[in-house]
């Protein structure tokens, strides 16, 4: 078996929603939804070894840190893991106030009997219930007719609305799911929509939560968003209802058709950080609210500390966060090619010279820092990268900040060694480069300062005198100028016969403090017209000029021996 050359003989294409008026496609969002997380219930049901009641209670804190406020915390009548975990979380008293627990049952007296008891004591509690209604599951699953499936709907109201009366103590909220309502007839949704809701008699000040799932997403968001909508229009007692949505992501587009969704009237958004749940997942809450977040909305989810998040959840999930996952994946606020790397150390650097408060870092969506992310990792060097790249790494790294044209002198090196070592390049890697092609700090070089003097004569000529190790053995040497450095240039002329002519010369602190140390960068052109970059790192800026000429003398000599 392959695929097929005419798939239209297996598949048909998803009809569209009657609906020619349609609203959504000119609104756009400007407040969050109310949030629950599935990630214990949708999310836990979809995992290997489903957590035990360690790892729930460590995500529910979790969940409780970030800020959600409606949490979907099992399925009671799965076993006793479940009902066990759920009623020691009601009864332990540590849910807050004003967060809510749901759990789930399918529409089966003894299975919603079970889910209330295992609420028992809960101050507040949304009960959830399910039954599919779409063709397939009907006829498939159930091997039902519409009024009979429409039947366990309210079969299972009815056992609700009793097991409720029976717990007075508890603030009930009642929320019905159409399962599979994406790939359902939208008024027969609706009817069963409209019969639970005679059962349970909701108000607007008590109102029930209608969840519209897309148990398996197969259309495109904006069809999705039209059975929203259409479903919205057609509601008799809107008012008493909450409008949910449960996205499943198997097209990929499980976020999309909840921002669709959304703007399609709906009040609530079911998922999972970091789109955990059946299949392909869940709608990723961690995805929509920062999306909402980058349009300058507070979404109401704190994710401050990401990197803390994906760790519970990774623990709990046993599953990784995909390295390129939007706003938590590793590689996400990296950029390994040179023209990215050009515009976002361009970016950055316009954003703090400008002060400007609106986030404007080509490349970058988000500032990373919100997040918890430093902006280390912002860049990284492979054979793809440029000189931007390897310059903020220095920069970042060891404080030095190159002039542009020392780095396109430096970049053939940095190239070389990706090559040569055909991985990435770590910070250490390029400090190394950079350490060789300047001879800083590296043993085994030609001229190395010892120690110097400076001096004036009375007509302001500056005098060098100093010790440099020629090949090892020092020596002491002077010369004279009308700087530091032309006094240093004379020197090496005299004393090694090495002409250089400065071009161009600048310096900065490396760190701020008492510790402070400095970076000279001096470029320079050799008798026979080649030009030459030198770097000196020092305490002190007057030696730093000094180790620099002797960096770019290094570099004459190894020219002048390898033309001989
Ligand atoms: C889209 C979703 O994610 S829905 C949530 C799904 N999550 C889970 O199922 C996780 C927890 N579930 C479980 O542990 C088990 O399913 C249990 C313990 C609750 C029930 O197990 P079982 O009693 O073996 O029933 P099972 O789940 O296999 O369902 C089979 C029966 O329930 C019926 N059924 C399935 N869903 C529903 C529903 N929502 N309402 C009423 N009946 C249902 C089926 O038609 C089938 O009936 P049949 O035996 O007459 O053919
Ligand atoms: C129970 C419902 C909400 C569900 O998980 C789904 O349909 O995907």
């Amino acid at each position: 078996m392959s695929m097929l050359s005419d798939p239209s003989a297996k598949y048909s294409a998803f009809p569209q929603v009657p609906i020619t008026d349609r609203q959504w496609p000119t609104r756009t969002i400007t407040a969050p939804p109310r949030w629950l997380s599935t990630d214990l219930r949708d999310g836990n049901q979809a995992i290997v070894d489903p957590m035990d009641a360690h790892k729930k209670n460590r995500f529910f804190d979790l969940l409780v840190e970030i800020g959600v406020k409606e949490i979907e915390v099992g399925f009671p009548s799965a076993g006793a893991t479940e009902f066990d975990f759920i009623s020691g979380l009601v009864q332990s008293g540590r849910v807050p106030d004003d967060v809510l627990v749901q759990v789930l049952t399918q529409s089966r007296e003894d299975l919603i009997r079970t889910s209330f008891a295992s609420l028992q004591g809960a101050k507040q509690a949304i009960v959830h219930l399910y039954n599919a209604v779409s063709p397939a599951w009907r006829e498939v699953v159930f091997g039902m007719t519409k009024d009979q499936v429409r039947e366990i709907a309210v079969t299972g109201a009815k056992v609700m609305r009793d097991e409720a009366a029976k717990q007075p103590g508890t603030k009930w909220t009642f929320q019905y799911s159409p399962e599979t309502f994406s790939t359902a007839e939208l008024d027969f949704s609706l009817e069963v929509c409209e019969a639970v809701m005679g059962v349970l008699a909701p108000t607007p000040e008590h109102p029930i939560i209608l969840n519209l799932p897309a148990t398996v997403e197969a259309a495109t968001p904006n069809i999705y968003a039209d059975q929203v909508e259409y479903f919205i229009r057609n509601l008799p007692d809107r008012d008493s209802a909450v409008i949910s949505l449960h996205t499943h992501n198997d097209r990929g587009t499980g976020v999309a058709a909840a921002e669709l969704a959304l703007m399609a009237g709906a009040d609530r958004v079911e998922g999972c950080l970091f789109g955990n749940g059946e299949r392909t997942g869940n709608c990723c809450l961690v995805t929509m609210a920062l999306n909402m977040y980058t349009q300058g909305i507070n979404p109401d989810l704190d994710f401050s500390n990401i990197d803390r998040v994906i760790e519970t959840v990774e623990y709990c999930n046993e599953l990784p966060v995909h390295q390129r996952h939007p706003y938590g994946g590793e590689l996400v606020y990296t950029a390994f090619s040179g023209s990215h790397q050009d515009a976002i150390k361009k970016g950055f650097g316009a954003h703090e010279v400008q002060n400007d408060p609106q986030w404007r870092v080509p490349y970058l969506p988000i500032d990373p820092a919100d997040l918890g992310r430093s902006y280390e990792a912002v860049i990284r060097v492979n054979s793809q990268s440029g000189k931007g790249g390897f310059a903020w790494v220095l920069e970042q790294d060891q404080g030095l900040k190159l002039p542009k044209k020392m780095q396109a002198d430096f970049s053939p090196h940095v190239q070389r060694m990706a090559d040569e070592l055909g991985r990435e390049l770590n910070a250490s890697d390029i400090w190394l480069a950079f350490q060789q092609a300047y001879h800083v700090q590296t043993s085994g070089k030609q001229f190395q300062l010892v120690d110097y003097e400076e001096s004036r004569t009375s007509d302001g000529t500056r005098i060098f005198t100093g010790r440099i190790e020629v090949g090892g053995t020092p020596q002491s040497v002077s010369g004279r100028g009308n700087g530091l450095i032309s006094s240093v240039l004379s020197t090496i002329e005299d004393a090694f016969g090495l002409q250089l002519e400065i071009v161009d010369y600048s310096e900065h602190a490396l760190t701020a403090g008492r510790d402070s140390r400095a970076a000279a960068y001096l470029e320079c052109r050799t008798n026979d017209g080649r030009s030459l970059w030198g770097c000196g790192i020092d305490e002190d800026i007057a030696t730093a000029s000094v180790r620099a000429v002797l960096s770019a003398a290094n570099s004459a000599h190894l020219l002048a021996q390898a033309a001989k």
